[in-house]
């Protein structure tokens, strides 16, 4: 089938890439000049794992090709998929504004009848809104023809994306459509023949279904925090507490890993924004504003520790802190609403300075904060750790987990530890003369030999 994709970000590409992959022809759409001259010289602007062979394979082949023109990319298809932004704006409300430019430019190019898939994340009622869009374009120009918007979200996760779109647990698809559901049906096929993942259901079901789940992912997270935060104080250990309760087949072991707080540019957006919508239908939806609230604490720790160990803000001044991991989760480089970013802003605030390792999201942060006198990037995790007074870790990136301690307490000034991951087993650290603060643990003391902190 033919197929144009509008937005090539992280959802945008890996969906042309993943459908031009299975044999589907796909036009990619986007605003960003500069984004698709280099996506044309078969570079990817975003560190994605798997996804810069995809794109350049089926770039080579010519079953994926680029596009800045809206006339073109309505012109190529009948099947016109949405996956642009939908950032939150002042009030913490979904921005529509990137959705209803798309619908506006189909409704005025349209030559034949369309079905316009909205898979970027939208409040619901935005397929409605979408349509009248399209309805309004198409009025303007006096034209009569046919169409049909669907609403289809996506759920894969960033450092995982391509594998998570060609092997999804479930394809919601929201319209009341006989035709449009074939289509889909037919789109999906390729990722759908060992077992039925199709669901459909009616457009607002799905539009909330996409809300809902990452409300109860970003739940799970919140809860076990607030109990980590609860088990610190109570003597008790969260880890063994994850995993007692994740033994119970209906809790499971899935996102309960306590940490610094979610990230990223999905659950932080989309529960603001589920609060929005609620408050709009005279709604209080006080579980999911607490869960807002719950992260937005977490986000502190590991500043309130470091802070509350040198003895109050104060002390922080020219003192320096290594940081390990940067991005808001392993394998990607994407640093929206990343839980160091709050870190390091405390530490320069209080007169600190970072020297942070990340092993793809330097650049990234460079480009943030390259300007800020208290930032350095480190070109390898031990060189950042050279005369610091201590590390704190903000990503379970996999080459953090087993570290060479003894090399550590050579570079560091202090064996000190500020884990916002639970990466160390604490009685280790404790007999090789670490302090050791994790998450929902009891912190160490040294016992034994070594520098102390
Ligand atoms: N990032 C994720 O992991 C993820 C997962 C599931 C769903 N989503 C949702 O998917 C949507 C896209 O997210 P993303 O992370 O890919 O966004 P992104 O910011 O990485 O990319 C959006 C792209 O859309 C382009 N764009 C803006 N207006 C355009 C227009 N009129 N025509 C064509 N292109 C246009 C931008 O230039 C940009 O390249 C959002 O609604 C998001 O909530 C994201
Ligand atoms: O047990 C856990 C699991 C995750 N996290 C944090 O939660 C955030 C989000 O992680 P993850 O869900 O893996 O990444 P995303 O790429 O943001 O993916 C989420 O958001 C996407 C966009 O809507 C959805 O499509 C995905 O299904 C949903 O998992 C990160 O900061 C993680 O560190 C935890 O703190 N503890």
């Amino acid at each position: 089938m033919r197929v144009t994709v509008f937005g090539t970000g992280y959802v945008g590409l890996v969906t042309g890439a993943c459908l031009a992959d299975v044999g589907h022809h796909v036009l990619c759409m986007d605003i960003n000049q500069d984004k698709i001259a280099r996506l044309r010289d078969g570079k990817i602007p975003i560190h994605e794992p798997g996804l810069e062979d995809l794109v350049r394979r089926n770039a080579g082949s010519g079953h994926l090709t680029f596009t800045t023109s809206h006339a073109d990319a309505v012109a190529y298809s009948d099947l016109q998929i949405v996956a642009v932004g939908t950032p939150p704006d002042e009030t913490g409300a979904a921005d529509l504004q990137y959705v209803l430019a798309v619908a506006e430019a189909i409704g005025a190019n349209m030559q034949s009848p369309k079905i316009v898939v909205v898979k970027s994340t939208v409040p619901v009622g935005t397929c409605d809104k979408t349509a009248e869009c399209v309805a309004a374009a198409l009025g303007a120009r006096g034209s009569t023809l046919g169409f049909d918007v669907v609403s289809n979200p996506e759920f894969l996760k960033e450092g995982a994306a391509v594998a998570d779109f060609q092997r999804p647990d479930r394809i919601i698809v929201g319209t009341n459509s006989a035709h449009a559901r074939n289509v889909m049906a037919e789109l999906y096929e390729p990722f759908n023949r060992n077992h039925d993942r199709m669901l459909y259901m009616a457009t607002r079901s799905s539009e909330l279904t996409k809300y809902a789940a990452n409300a109860m992912l970003a739940t799970r997270i919140s809860f076990i925090n607030e109990i980590a935060n609860l088990a610190e104080r109570l003597g008790a250990d969260i880890e063994q507490v994850r995993r007692g309760i994740g033994s119970d087949p209906r809790i499971g072991y899935h996102f309960i890993y306590p940490g610094v707080g979610y990230g990223g540019s999905c659950f932080p957006k989309d529960v603001q924004a589920l609060t929005r919508t609620a408050r709009e239908v005279g709604y209080h939806a006080g579980l999911i504003e607490a869960v807002e609230a719950v992260n937005a604490r977490q986000k502190t720790q590991l500043f309130d520790r470091i802070a509350a160990h040198f003895g109050g803000v104060d002390a922080l001044k020219d003192k320096t802190v290594a940081l390990w991991g940067l991005a808001f989760k392993p394998n990607t480089d994407d640093m929206r609403e990343a839980p160091s970013r709050v870190l390091m802003e405390a530490l320069w605030k209080a007169g600190a300075k970072v020297r942070a390792f990340d092993p793809v999201a330097g650049e990234e942060t460079r480009r943030l904060y390259g300007e800020e006198p208290g930032f350095e990037l480190a070109p390898d995790k031990y060189s950042a750790l050279d005369n610091a007074d201590a590390l704190a870790i903000c990503t379970e990136w996999q080459q953090f987990r087993a570290p060479d301690f003894d090399e550590m307490a050579l570079r560091l000034r202090n064996r000190l530890i500020f884990d916002g991951r639970n990466l160390y087993a604490p009685e280790r650290l404790r007999d090789d003369g670490w302090t050791y603060f994790s998450i929902g643990r009891a912190p160490v003391q040294p016992q034994a030999r070594g520098k102390q902190a």
